[in-house]
């Protein structure tokens, strides 16, 4: 993967997390870097304002973009995987949208990630999929104002949550692109992809221009480029052939020391 720092998005809440959250986006400068992205950064759907003025602070302050935010996504550490689908929880997410589209204003940024969430027992399937087609729409609403897309992740590591391939995230963003929001599209992360069984190579071949962002690990590990045996360099270097114009960020765990030194012997 011969491409610059500048080419790709650090995700601060899986790299440089040895620092306070408010000092990564610095640190990601520091190292190198443009843009940063972030899972939400707070412990409720709708923080003080003072919390999120003091994040939105650290990004201006960095001189770094914010590239990508996800919503609010529930507990994460406990195992939680978003709102979006999530019976019972619809207002908390509703009210979550106007933070990130606030945020979204505040600092430029275009691409808010919304993740599923997981099957609930006792709570029927499709009563879950249909809450989250309104999800969908209302983020997409909620967004547009601002130019921004809805981002919508198969991801792995959660038996219980139900979009693993892309065709499960096709399946849901062709049921919200019927109901009039262009403005949700499929966050093809090469990473949960792979490791979910999906044909990588032929969904970059099919869709590459239509993705809406793009992040990578290797597998086994989800380590830096280069610990595993994935081709991300050929995916993503196949993606951008093919029209995929945006970013792409770095979403792997790494020891901050060690976080970087992939693209440093690439580069000497
Ligand atoms: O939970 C994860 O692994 C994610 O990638 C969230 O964006």
């Amino acid at each position: 993967m011969k491409e610059s720092k500048m080419a790709y998005t650090v995700n601060c809440s899986i790299l440089l997390t040895e620092l306070p959250l408010l000092e990564r986006a610095a640190a990601a400068k520091a190292a190198g870097f443009d843009s940063v992205e972030f899972w939400w950064p707070f412990a409720t759907a709708v923080p003080s304002d003072s919390e999120v003025d003091a994040f939105i602070a650290s990004i201006k302050d960095a001189g770094v973009t914010l590239e990508g935010l996800n919503f609010f996504a529930g507990d994460m550490p406990a195992g939680d995987r978003g709102l979006v689908s999530w019976v019972g929880r619809e207002s908390e997410f509703l009210a979550n949208i106007d933070v990130v589209a606030g945020i979204g204003e505040a600092t430029g940024c275009k691409g808010f990630n919304a993740l599923y969430g997981n099957r609930q027992p006792g709570i029927d399937g499709q009563a879950q999929d249909k809450l989250a087609i309104e999800n969908l729409l209302a983020a997409a609403k909620g967004v547009e104002r601002i130019g921004g897309t809805v981002l919508l992740e198969p991801i792995s590591g959660s038996e219980a949550y139900p979009l693993k391939t892309s065709a499960d995230a096709f399946f849901v963003l062709d049921k919200v692109h019927a109901a009039g929001a262009p403005n949700v599209k499929l966050l093809a992360d090469f990473y949960h992809l792979a490791v979910n069984g999906d044909d990588v190579a032929a969904l970059i071949e099919g869709h590459a221009h239509e993705f809406g962002h793009v992040q990578i690990a290797d597998d086994p590990g989800r380590g830096a480029p280069g610990t595993g045996t994935l081709p991300l360099g050929e995916w993503v270097t196949r993606s951008r052939d093919l029209g995929y114009a945006g970013g792409v960020a770095l979403e792997y765990k790494a020891a901050h020391a060690q976080a970087f030194t992939w693209l440093i012997r690439q580069s000497a």
